[in-house]
């Protein structure tokens, strides 16, 4: 069985952790939660037959097998890193994070230091595989374009471009580089992120954000050209209830790299 310490537990900590519950090869023992939001944590976490223990940082001799982040951008900083250091092995779905310059050197570093590896997650997207696979013989383009129905970009620089209340047709929030949107959409462009990483770069990746009020679902398209030849893909992702700004497809994009972790064939 893999002991595992959970960063963040709100929409896609709950959904996984759900999941969890049917596999006995995997337990979360911890989930480190922001300082004072523990208790609303615990409530959350009422309902679970064996529920984790919720702390704000990892107990300096807890030693888990994984440790995975479903929590943001900052938590990348303030827990990963310093885990990395200790030798525990990280998973992490908030890759935009690293479109921070020098944050990738960093996470290697600390890896080194401790002798251990950060695992980047699909999360919302797929084809990953394929992209990584393409690069190696060399990527010419990758255009990414993220659609969202309009209430996803709620408290988000999209709301100086448009009035997301009233659009009535899909409306262009955001033209420019992997590496600008995951800075200025954090909650929203780490699928930008995760693409340009696995292809041609934060700053080589072109990233075009749309807000469409007609559209119920979270769409990522991406079109790659290289010595490969090329694809497309465009994955229509059905958001959370309980946030609309992250697709489903997130948590078992989770769940699944933590069973490939546990089981003995790994898919
Ligand atoms: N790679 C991908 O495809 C995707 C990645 N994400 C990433 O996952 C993150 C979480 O998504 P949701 O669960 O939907 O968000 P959410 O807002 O429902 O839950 C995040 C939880 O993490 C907690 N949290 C935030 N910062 C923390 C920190 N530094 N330490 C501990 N806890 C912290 C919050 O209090 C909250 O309870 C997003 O912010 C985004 O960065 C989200 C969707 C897709
Ligand atoms: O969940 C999704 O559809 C993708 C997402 O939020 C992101 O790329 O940050």
């Amino acid at each position: 069985m893999l002991n595992i310490t959970m960063i963040g537990c709100g929409a896609i900590g709950v959904g996984v952790l759900e999941l969890l519950e049917r596999d006995p090869q995997l337990c979360v023992d911890y989930v480190i939660a922001s300082p004072g939001s523990e208790e609303l944590v615990r409530q959350r976490l009422a309902c679970f037959k064996n529920p984790p223990q919720v702390l704000t940082a990892l107990p300096a001799d807890a030693r888990p097998d994984l440790l995975v982040e479903c929590a943001g951008h900052r938590a990348i900083e303030e827990h990963v890193l310093p885990a990395l250091e200790r030798g525990i092995a990280c998973l992490i779905v908030s890759v935009g994070a690293l479109s921070e310059v020098g944050l990738v050197e960093r996470l290697e570093a600390a890896a080194e230091l401790g002798r251990t590896r950060i695992e980047l997650l699909p999360g919302a997207i797929g084809g990953i595989d394929a992209l990584s696979a393409a690069k190696v013989g060399g990527l010419d383009s990758v255009n990414y374009t993220g659609r969202k129905p309009a209430r996803a970009w709620k408290n988000t620089p999209g709301e100086l471009v448009c009035n997301l209340d009233s659009i009535t047709e899909a409306t262009v929030i955001f033209q420019g580089s992997a590496r600008e949107a995951a800075h200025l959409y954090p909650k929203n462009a780490n699928v930008a992120a995760t693409l340009s990483l696995a292809g041609l770069g934060l700053d080589r990746t072109h990233v075009t954000l749309i807000a469409d009020p007609l559209s119920e679902e979270n769409v990522h398209h991406f079109e790659a050209r290289g010595a490969f030849g090329g694809f497309e893909l465009s994955l229509r992702g059905k958001p959370l209830q309980a946030n609309p700004k992250t697709s489903a497809l997130t948590v078992y994009s989770v769940v699944r790299a933590l069973g490939n972790h546990a089981h003995a064939i790994s898919i």
